[in-house]
């Protein structure tokens, strides 16, 4: 059986209390291994050992420095590809043609990118006269915060935890991260590819447990980290930033959305079938940025309904390495039951059923796995739970409308504002419709279609902050004004 170990300054380490709890495959609800919790003695160890680092060689390495060793990750998760492939999938269940073209590749990229920002970033100076008509010069430094806490959820875990590991190391900070509980291996993992390119101890650290009353309240409790990036649900948001209040730490929150993707009768229909089929079904619906709101235009709601329903009842559900395989498992039984009781709630606030609703026939050796059936639904007012609360699953509500403002209006009335999908061929509405979408990001014609150097977050109750490029220095560094009188 394998073993998930904490790593702490370099090393991987059990605990002191001999608490550990199960990690399980998705894919048939098999054991993978045991992971060790660390209690609050083996977080305080994480962050001295970050705390400790930003004084010792790294806290003295050059950018260019750095920068190498950020190029020599990507490259070490690069030659490692396989085993990162084989522990992302056995922890989530996802298919191999999406962990290894999406998850694996944007975990070694998301070092890279970064190098370029941290290189070329540069900060304003100000020249002013004085008033004993000298002069004074006024100019900008980034400064690392020191150590951040990087807590992580558990739907695409390599990516998300380097999409902020990455700009928080090229800015000269050490982290903490904190995978989730359900997905250990990639994150601990990549502690090896750390010691291999000879990072210094103490700069990536991994803590395992859980949030409250374990390692993830330990660690974003804790009065030596400086700041905390987050993602995951809006209601561990309010909680972290409770914790973040403490000390006055600043945070980053990527959290819950509930994205919905607008068709217009002029669209190039199949380029939106398509991309809401990805939108709504990827990764099990399990993605932020997911659809699970779609309104179409009237003209083109029963066509698309029918076209959207076919492209669910194709998504054949099976092993991760099966190339037939087109959806893979929800992460976990706790996650399957609450996807299955939105499905029932639906069904219980009158919706028509279009397709799914239920759990698929799987043979004889998948069947404990954490499956559901891609579900589509209509006939369901603008107020019951499926159509505005987050579900997380592969699952949407499709109704139709007539007009822009109603469309907009129906769109906005939601406590989320992560992200949107909009389908036309009017180049003047679609841009209308994406500055009047109260969102962070707004696709047109296309979805998860991402700049890296480009702000990433959400509006309203989807987050604090943006991330990526430029953005994520005002996170990760400390800008500070130095004046010099002349
Ligand atoms: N906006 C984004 O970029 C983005 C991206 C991916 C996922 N998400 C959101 O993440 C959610 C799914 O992920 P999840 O179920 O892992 O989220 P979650 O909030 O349950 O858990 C995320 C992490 O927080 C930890 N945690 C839980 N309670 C905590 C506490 N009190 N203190 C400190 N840490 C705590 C968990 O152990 C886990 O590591 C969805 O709501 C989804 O929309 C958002
Ligand atoms: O900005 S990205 O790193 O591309 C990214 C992709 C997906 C999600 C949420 O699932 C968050 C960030």
């Amino acid at each position: 059986m394998k073993e998930f170990l904490n790593f702490i300054n370099g090393e991987y380490v059990r605990n002191a209390s001999g608490k550990t709890f199960e990690n399980r495959n998705p894919v048939d609800n098999g054991l993978i291994g045991k992971v060790w919790e660390a209690g609050q003695p083996e977080v305080d160890a994480a962050v001295a050992a970050a705390k400790a680092a930003l004084k010792g060689d790294w806290g003295r390495m050059s950018v260019v420095e750095r920068c190498k060793l950020l190029d020599a990750l990507a490259i070490g998760i690069n030659q490692r590809f396989d085993d990162f492939l084989q522990a992302e999938i056995a922890d989530t269940g996802k298919p191999n043609h999406l962990a290894s073209h999406v998850d694996i590749p944007r975990g070694a990229a998301n070092f890279q990118i970064f190098i370029d920002t941290i290189k070329s970033v540069s900060t304003e100076s100000f020249n002013m006269r004085t008033h004993d008509g000298k002069t004074a010069l006024s100019y900008g430094v980034r400064t690392p915060r020191g150590v951040i806490a990087v807590v992580c959820p558990w739907n695409l875990p390599l990516l998300l935890m380097t999409w902020k590991v990455g700009p928080a190391l090229a800015c000269g900070n050490t982290v903490v991260v904190k995978p989730s509980e359900e997905t250990p291996a990639t994150a601990t993992l990549l502690g090896e590819v750390m010691n291999a390119v000879g990072m210094p101890a103490g700069v990536y650290n991994v803590v395992h447990g859980f949030g409250p009353d374990s390692a993830g309240e330990f660690l974003t409790r804790h009065p030596d980290v400086n700041g905390i990036t987050f993602t995951g649900e809006t209601r561990t948001g309010t909680a972290i930033m409770k914790a973040a209040a403490e000390g006055i730490r600043p945070v980053s929150l990527e959290l819950g959305g509930k994205n919905a993707a607008v068709v217009f009768d002029d669209c190039d229909f199949q380029v939106a079938v398509d991309t809401v089929t990805r939108s709504a079904f990827e990764n099990c619906g399990q993605v932020c940025l997911g659809t699970e709101r779609v309104y179409v235009q009237r003209p083109l709601f029963d066509k698309f309904v029918a076209a959207l329903k076919a492209r669910a009842e194709a998504m054949t559900p099976g092993l991760p390495f099966d190339p037939a395989t087109r959806i893979g498992p929800l992460i976990s039984k706790e996650h399957q039951a609450k996807v299955l009781g939105y499905y029932q709630k639906a069904v219980d606030e009158g919706a028509t059923v279009v397709t799914g609703g239920g759990v698929p026939e799987m043979p004889e050796a998948l069947k404990d796995g954490c499956w559901v059936q891609p579900t589509i639904w209509t006939g369901l007012s603008e107020t019951a739970s499926v159509v505005t609360e987050e579900i997380f699953g592969p699952c949407c509500h499709i109704a139709p409308f007539d007009t822009e403002d109603e469309v907009l209006a129906k769109v906005n009335a939601n406590r989320y504002g992560l992200a949107t999908a909009i389908f036309t061929q009017d180049i003047g509405r679609a841009n209308r419709m994406a500055q009047g979408i109260e969102v962070g990001l707004a696709w047109i014609n296309s979805w998860f279609l991402r700049d890296l150097r480009t702000p990433f977050g959400g509006s309203k109750q989807s987050g604090i902050g943006r991330e990526g490029g430029v953005h994520s220095l005002e996170f990760y560094t400390e800008l500070r004004n130095v004046m010099v009188k002349l």
